[in-house]
């Protein structure tokens, strides 16, 4: 059908057609057209198809990014930004454009869509406190195949962007939402930690997550919490987000320090996390301390926000579903969390994560300068340790940038590492 024809069918259409107005009452000659229309109108109505998708439904975002691939031609169009943030620290801001709200016309699988993006200026969905939205779809025809296969390509579409890379939630009102683009997943390889113990920390997720029989059989709830715990920049945040991605999970990064968390949201958000994620709690104790601490000075601890104490606990001992639940918690001192955070069933595994050992130095040396003979990084460490017993591998890292091109430089000057 041309394009032409297509837009007076819905121009004329009772659903689409309000603002173009009916003309010519009052004469036989407008009666006779106007019943005309009418049967047109019955004929559209059962004609036409129509889907509408509110901006809260998972789908939403794919769809925005189909509607971009598809109706190239639009000239009108609206922007997001985002920040990425490169291993290398350095950021980078990206714009991707998705259609305006306004109408779009698509030509897919031989027919002509109509793509109409709403957002009501009055109408803030509560959850995530921006506007609401949708877009609704109309072609004509009765198969709804049509949306079908058009859900399902935007699905792909979304899945082919993810593809080698670690989607990032966070979450906003009640809602998971994704942050910024997916990033490139980093290689387990590439996170250094003391001999063996990613591959143990790796096992176990993995043991647990091949496993849900076993849960079930016992009756125990099907979530496993983990607890990494260690001074600043010795890798627990990366090894997680490395993990995610050789799993290929996403992660629900959220703060407990945020003051708009209460009991009852977490609660929630912690029951309709995505699929495959990880839930990262970052820094647990920057928002609650010792309960007895708390209590010897209550004055310290006041206005920490709306989320209390055994709200947390109430929420992660309700994480159950029949998905693999893993909780992810981090945080620079073990001794000031309560010690009924970490008991079994809410943390079933801690570990610390600490200053670099010889073998870490030697490794990360190795890795930074692959062409150096093996006996350099060895000495690096020896000498990097006889001058403290407390390197983290931020540090190192560092020291390694500032002599990226000089390896004995690296050696040579170790004595300023972490200045
Ligand atoms: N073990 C490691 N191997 C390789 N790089 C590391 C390692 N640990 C830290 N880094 C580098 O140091 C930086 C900070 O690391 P990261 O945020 O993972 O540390 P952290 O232990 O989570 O720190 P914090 O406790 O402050 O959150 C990152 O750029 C990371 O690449």
């Amino acid at each position: 059908m041309p394009l032409s024809d297509f837009l007076g069918a819905l121009k004329d259409n009772p659903y689409f057609g309000a603002g173009f107005g009916l003309v010519g009452l009052g004469t036989a000659m407008a009666i006779a057209r106007k019943s005309a229309q009418l049967g047109m109108i019955a004929f559209r109505r059962h004609y036409m198809i129509t889907l509408e998708v509110p901006s809260k439904d998972k789908s939403y975002q794919w769809l925005l990014s189909w509607i971009t691939k598809h109706a190239k031609h639009t000239q009108h169009l609206s922007v997001e930004t985002s920040y990425l943030q490169h291993e290398s620290g350095r950021v980078h801001t990206q714009f991707d454009f998705l259609p305006s709200p306004g109408n779009h016309i698509i030509w897919y699988q031989r027919k002509w869509i109509r793509v109409e993006r709403t957002r009501e200026k009055q109408m803030i969905d509560l959850h995530t406190g921006t506007p609401w939205e949708s877009v609704t779809f109309t072609a004509l025809g009765r198969d709804r195949q049509i949306f079908f296969n058009l859900l399902q390509e935007a699905r792909e579409l979304a899945l082919k962007q993810q593809e080698g890379r670690t989607v990032m939630y966070t979450a906003m009102g009640s809602e998971w939402r994704p942050f910024g683009c997916p990033r490139r997943r980093r290689p387990l390889t590439s996170v250094i930690l003391e001999r063996g113990l990613a591959e143990k920390l790796v096992d176990d997720v993995k043991d647990f997550i091949a496993n849900p029989k076993w849960y079930a059989d016992r009756g125990i709830p099907y979530r496993r919490g983990y607890l990494l715990h260690g001074p600043p920049g010795c890798g627990k945040s990366s090894f997680i987000t490395a993990l995610a991605g050789k799993l290929e999970y996403s992660i629900c990064l959220m703060s407990l320090s945020d003051r708009s968390l209460s009991d009852d949201r977490l609660n929630h958000l912690l029951s309709v996390a995505p699929e495959q994620s990880i839930i990262l709690l970052e820094d647990v104790d920057a928002a609650f301390v010792s309960r007895e601490l708390a209590t010897e000075n209550p004055a310290a601890y006041q206005g920490m926000g709306r989320l209390t104490f055994s709200g947390l606990l109430n929420a992660l001992d309700g994480v159950a579903s029949t998905e693999a639940r893993i909780v992810f918690m981090t945080t620079n001192y073990i001794d000031r969390l309560d010690p009924a955070l970490i008991r079994p069933g809410r943390v079933d595994l801690k570990q610390y994560v600490g200053y670099c050992s010889h073998w870490q130095l030697t490794q990360m040396f190795q890795r930074f300068y692959p062409t150096e003979p093996s006996g350099q990084g060895e000495k690096f460490a020896e000498r990097a340790l006889a001058v403290s017993q407390s390197i983290s591998a931020a540090q190192v890292q560092g020291h390694f940038m500032l002599n990226k091109q000089d390896p004995q430089g690296a050696i040579d000057n170790v004595a300023e590492i972490g200045h």
